[in-house]
């Protein structure tokens, strides 16, 4: 039996649309595989009752196929789905680093990318990386046709989750099909300096290289409340704020003096539209980590 804490991942973060992603302090999956004549699977935890234990449909299947790695394969999620935090991204990240070992298949955690992103084609139509990258390798990653970029970092992060759920499948749906030069301009210039940000461990490069006029505008019209919020956090000290992956999470970068009030700040405005929500007030974090056979 192995044991994989897997990490909740913000994708996107404004101007990277499907190429950034940070892995997050907290919440994370807990993933335990066991060798098995074929692949089976429980969910417990957050939101375990809208998540299939049907290996076609559930993320981890994918994984244990692509590796060729039939398992029992338990999963404690400690993050909700549909809420924009990468659930079930971390699933099959942890499966992934965790069957890798099971069965001494030797790949790289780089490696490893690739095939936990098998398990987002089956939830959201797209084998898109920008969720998986992080959870297996931890820090800012950056995801292109040529492979991953990681830096180490450990900005201060507030995540905000409403009781509500967007799939990401959905949210897709409304990304448009092109965008002008003078937009695609604009969100290179914010991507070049969240990016130069996060290599400096500088929350206001990062904040200021957030803002995206292509895929967000879309994507805030599905969560009610989120002008509310984006604005109170603003005003509470977040450097930066935007959609946490599809959302309806909304993340904020921030000085970590700030962390609590833009946590209070952002509940408040959900609440004030009737709508109960958590914050994590985080760091960019560590990726999936291994704890040793203890049997
Ligand atoms: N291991 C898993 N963990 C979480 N969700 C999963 C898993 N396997 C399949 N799913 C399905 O994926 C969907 C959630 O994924 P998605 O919409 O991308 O949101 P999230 O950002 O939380 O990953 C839900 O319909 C859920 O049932
Ligand atoms: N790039 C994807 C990221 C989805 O993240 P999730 O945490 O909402 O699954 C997208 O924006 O569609």
């Amino acid at each position: 039996m192995l044991t994989v804490r897997a990490p909740a991942t913000s994708a996107n973060l404004g101007s990277g649309f499907d190429v950034f992603g940070v892995a997050l302090g907290t919440p994370a999956d807990v993933i335990r595989v066991e060798r098995a004549p074929e692949t089976r699977i429980t969910v417990t935890g957050a939101g375990s009752q809208y998540i299939p234990e049907d290996p076609d449909q559930n993320t981890v299947g994918a994984v244990a196929d692509a590796l060729d790695a039939p398992a029992h394969i338990k999963i404690d999620k400690g993050i909700r789905p549909s809420s924009g935090l990468g659930s079930s991204a971390a699933s099959a990240a942890g499966a992934a680093v965790a069957l890798n070992a099971l069965y001494d298949r030797g790949l790289s955690r780089e490696e490893l990318v690739p095939i936990a992103a098998k398990g987002e084609a089956i939830v959201s139509g797209e084998a898109h990386a920008d969720n998986v990258a992080p959870s297996i390798l931890g820090g800012f990653t950056i995801v292109t046709d040529d492979g991953v970029t990681q830096v180490d970092t450990s900005i201060s992060v507030v995540a905000c989750l409403p009781e509500t759920t967007v799939s990401t499948r959905d949210a897709r749906g409304v990304v448009p099909g092109s965008a002008s030069l003078d937009d695609v301009v604009t969100t290179v210039g914010n991507a070049s300096t969240l990016t130069v940000g996060m290599t400096r461990d500088d929350p206001d490069l990062v904040g200021r290289g957030m803002n995206d006029s292509i895929v967000t505008p879309q994507r805030t019209a599905l969560i009610d409340g989120y002008d509310r919020v984006h604005e109170a956090a603003l005003e509470a000290g977040a450097t930066g704020v935007t959609v946490s992956g599809a959302g309806p999470g909304v993340l904020a970068v921030c000085h970590d003096r700030d962390q609590n009030a833009i946590a209070g700040a952002m509940i408040d405005a959900f609440d004030s539209v009737d709508i109960e929500s958590r914050a994590y007030q985080t760091h960019v974090s560590e990726g999936a980590r291994l704890y040793p056979d203890r049997s």
